[in-house]
């Protein structure tokens, strides 16, 4: 699913009008009722509602609302905030409300007066949607305030007011919504994926009001959201003939004294997500650890013939030592197809720059974000770190895989894809080697690098998020996403 910046979702707009056509106010009228049917379904008529609208069309939006939850049975007052002129089609919603329940709305053009509502009131914010230009001040910012401290539930339509929908300002004291959810019209957008806005957007859900296909076909964007229907093809089906080598052979290079665990996790996880074969290279005082753990995996600790392997993962647990650094060189040197690197083999790049123009073209290299600011330098914000990943991965040809509550997936083309599966109960110790065991189970079954990475970054948060359905976000551990894949896999093939 595409991402598109506020300034294209304009255009995606003015060409639904054209094209489909369908004149701009009965576009209106068509999100508004989308947004209706979601309202209803989250509220009951007992729940008596404040709707804040704008000047603009988020606020156009807020007024054809309450007209239509007015309509339903809702105990709906409306505020709109006025102070200049209204937009065609607010202007004509202010009519439309007007007409059918002139004692509902109330006009402030100055000054912000506090409605009177009650605590269990749901505030309805369409101040401002799309299209902010700049930060909120004056009456707005009054109303900004007042909603923030109301402590009631705050439903954002489109995008919380005061929000940009791209980058904004680090200055946590601008006047921006607090939604509880915000139903966002048609795509999500960049601002909702950024950890800085979490406390805004609240929950968030996609509300699908018919913009016109071709115009999304059309237009391009380096930036994308990871949804189920962009996976599903993407799984091998596996012919009744095959064989274990059919499935490839992994080399999990993984682990060190009192880090047995990390090349367990690791070599289980590629194994669960399909690989034929896996050889966990390790120190020999592991070995009764990880033969215990995992039967099916071989174990060695003399590293020869890499060519034989078709996925190769370096990094979890191997510690920055030195005899680590040069076992890390070694295959850096050795090898000419992609692999993939993650914890501490990051981390002794990031310590042995140079190392960097040694990793394959096509690789993958998973760091979270503090192993991501060690390689690239300290970034002051995400979308800071998201420019680096881009240019880096465009710079060494690789596949950055940024891990966080939505992990990024930047490639050497310079597209920018973020994932949407995931909960915070997978922010736990393994959860990441678990990532590089699927990476590598997929990159050894033959999927390409760039389906590799999709696929396994959406896997391993689907499995948590059914993982989830049994544990709770501080029971789960690593464990029970490996455990969790399987049911991940079918979800995909249902
Ligand atoms: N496809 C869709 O997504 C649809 C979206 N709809 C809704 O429309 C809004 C976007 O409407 P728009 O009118 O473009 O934008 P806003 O409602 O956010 O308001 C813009 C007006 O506000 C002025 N402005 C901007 N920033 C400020 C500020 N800080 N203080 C005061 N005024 C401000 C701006 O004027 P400037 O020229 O001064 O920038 C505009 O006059 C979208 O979010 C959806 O809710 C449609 O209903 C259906 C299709
Ligand atoms: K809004």
């Amino acid at each position: 699913m595409k991402i598109f910046s506020t300034s294209q979702i304009k255009q995606l707009d003015q060409y639904t009008i054209e094209h489909e056509p369908i004149s701009s106010i009965d576009l209106m009228e068509r999100a508004t009722d989308k947004l209706f049917h979601q309202f209803i379904g989250r509220y009951s008529q007992l729940q008596p509602v404040c709707i804040i609208a704008g000047q603009g069309n988020n606020g156009g939006d807020a007024l054809a609302l309450g007209r239509k939850l007015l309509h339903a049975g809702y105990t709906a007052s409306v505020v709109l905030i006025n102070p200049t002129t209204l937009s065609p089609d607010c202007e004509t919603n202010k009519q439309r409300l007007l007409d059918e329940f002139p004692t509902a709305l109330n006009i402030l053009q100055q000054q912000f007066v506090a409605p009177a509502i009650s605590d269990d009131t749901v505030i309805i914010d369409g101040l401002f949607g799309s299209g902010l230009s700049r930060p909120l001040t004056g009456i707005f910012a009054e109303t900004v305030h007042w909603i923030n401290q109301t402590g009631c539930e705050v439903v954002a339509i489109d995008i919380p007011s005061g929000l940009q929908g791209e980058e904004n300002s680090t200055d946590n004291k601008l006047p921006i919504v607090k939604a509880t959810i915000t139903y966002t019209l048609q795509f999500p957008k960049l601002a909702f994926l950024l950890p800085e806005n979490a406390d805004f957007v609240g929950k968030w859900e996609i509300i699908d009001i018919g913009i016109h296909p071709k115009a999304i076909e059309q237009t391009t964007s380096d930036y994308s959201y990871l949804v189920e229907e962009d996976i599903r093809n993407q799984i091998k089906k596996r012919s009744k003939f095959s064989h274990k080598g059919s499935f490839g052979h992994a080399l999990i290079i993984a682990g060190n004294n009192g880090m047995a665990g990390a090349s367990v996790l690791t070599a289980k996880a590629a194994l669960r997500s399909g690989a034929g074969l896996v050889t966990v290279f390790g120190p020999e005082c592991n070995r009764i650890i990880v033969q215990t753990a995992i039967p099916e995996a071989i174990f060695k600790t003399t590293l020869t013939a890499t060519v034989n392997y078709n996925a190769i993962a370096i990094g979890p647990g191997i510690g920055t030592q030195a005899e680590s650094a040069e076992i890390l060189k070694d295959i850096l040197s050795q090898i000419n197809k992609s692999c993939i690197l993650d914890a501490d083999a990051l981390n002794i790049i990031s310590q042995q720059n140079d190392l960097l123009k040694l990793v394959p073209e096509g690789s993958i290299i998973t760091p979270h974000p503090k192993e991501f600011d060690r390689l690239f330098g300290i970034s002051d914000s995400t979308c800071q770190r998201i420019s680096k990943a881009q240019e880096n991965a465009k710079k060494y040809k690789i596949y950055i895989i940024l891990k966080g509550a939505h992990s990024l997936i930047a490639t050497p083309s310079g597209r920018l894809i973020f994932n949407s599966t995931g909960n915070p109960g997978m922010s736990t110790a393994g959860s990441g080697d678990v990532l590089t065991g699927i990476l590598a189970g997929l990159l050894a079954q033959g999927y390409s690098t760039e389906e590799t990475a999709t696929t396994s970054v959406f896997l391993h948060g689907r499995a948590g998020d059914i993982a989830l359905e049994r544990e709770s976000e501080e029971s789960l551990i690593a464990s029970d996403i490996i455990g969790c894949l399987g049911k991940a896999y079918k979800s995909l093939k249902e």
